[in-house]
């Protein structure tokens, strides 16, 4: 278990990281959303023992050496360009503390966990950014560790690599606490436990996934119309209370009203073509902009 408590960094006058409290349970999946400067890199920076908080202290329960028990992934990982990836991944199991004798065989099994086995040979000079990434992710679990701090992991990638990636996560979920910062929220939704919104350096809202909807969910009927025209007309005729984006008509529920059937009475008797209705939840991007907006 990890225990965050009262985690503060502050860079001269300007606090980026205030008071910032939250546990990791062993074997759990956690982001970090927050926007840009929000203070992610920060805080996982002071995770992996890389800066100093200025106030508050972080308990790593269960891990004595950070630098064999914890795997970071920077945002901006360097390679040595002329190291292949094979002498890359040897040279971090090394720093990681694994022995001499373990370095080659270790590294050959994690490259071929992150699908660079047939590349390995390659400088990473000649590898693509998805690659790096697989790369980056390598050297950071290389040593097996006990927590593993993303930062980005998914960033630049393509969403047929970033789905790679994050199924590549959910397995190394089975053997170590994984915590990553994020602003793509699609991946977030699908396979986090917990989310972590920051704001301006401070944890505005934490929870799962489904707590967090019950508290800011507005249940609504979503109503897709074949033109604006027909959008906007709809909207301003209904009874109820409405929100137009595009061809999309929203309808608020409130105390379970209205009800699908009522809304469909309605739109009966209207002359609009009507292409699909259904209930409607807000997306994880949507409730992150209620979250972190002014
Ligand atoms: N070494 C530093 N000195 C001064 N200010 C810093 C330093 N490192 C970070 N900051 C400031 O701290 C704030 C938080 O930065 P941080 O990189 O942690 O945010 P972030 O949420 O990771 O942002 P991004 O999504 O853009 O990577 C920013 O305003 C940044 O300018």
């Amino acid at each position: 278990m990890i225990t965050v408590q009262h985690l503060t960094k502050s860079f001269g006058r300007q606090t980026v990281v205030s008071d910032v409290s939250f546990t990791l349970g062993d074997g759990s999946f956690t982001a970090l959303i927050g926007p840009n400067g929000a203070g992610k890199t920060t805080i996982l920076s002071m995770l992996a023992g890389l800066l100093k908080p200025t106030k508050g202290t972080v308990n790593l329960e269960g891990i004595k050496d950070i630098r064999k028990e914890i795997g970071f992934l920077p945002q901006y990982p360097q390679f040595y360009p002329w190291l292949t990836g094979l002498e890359f991944i040897e040279m971090t199991a090394k720093l990681s503390g694994i022995s001499a004798r373990d370095t080659r065989k270790e590294a050959v099994k994690v490259l071929e966990f992150v699908g660079l086995k047939d590349v390995m040979h390659k400088k990473t000079a000649q590898y693509s950014g998805g690659m790096k990434q697989r790369l980056g992710i390598a050297q950071a679990i290389v040593h097996k560790p006990k927590l593993l701090l993303l930062d980005e992991p998914v960033a630049s990638l393509d969403p047929v690599g970033r789905r790679e990636i994050m199924n590549l996560l959910k397995q190394l979920q089975l053997d170590s606490t994984i915590l990553y910062s994020t602003h793509i929220l699609n991946d977030a939704e699908e396979m986090t436990d917990q989310l972590l919104f920051l704001k301006k350096g401070q944890v505005v809202e934490k929870g799962s996934l489904n707590e967090i909807r019950e508290k800011f969910d507005v249940p609504r009927i979503r109503i897709q119309f074949s033109k604006i025209e027909e959008a906007i007309g709809y909207a301003s005729q209904s009874k109820w209370s409405t929100e137009v984006e595009g061809m999309v008509v929203y309808i608020h529920i409130t105390d379970h009203f209205p009800t699908m059937q009522q809304v469909m009475e309605e739109l009966s008797n209207s002359p609009f073509t009507v292409l699909k209705i259904e209930r409607n939840r807000l997306t994880l991007e949507e409730i992150f902009m209620k979250v972190v907006s002014p």
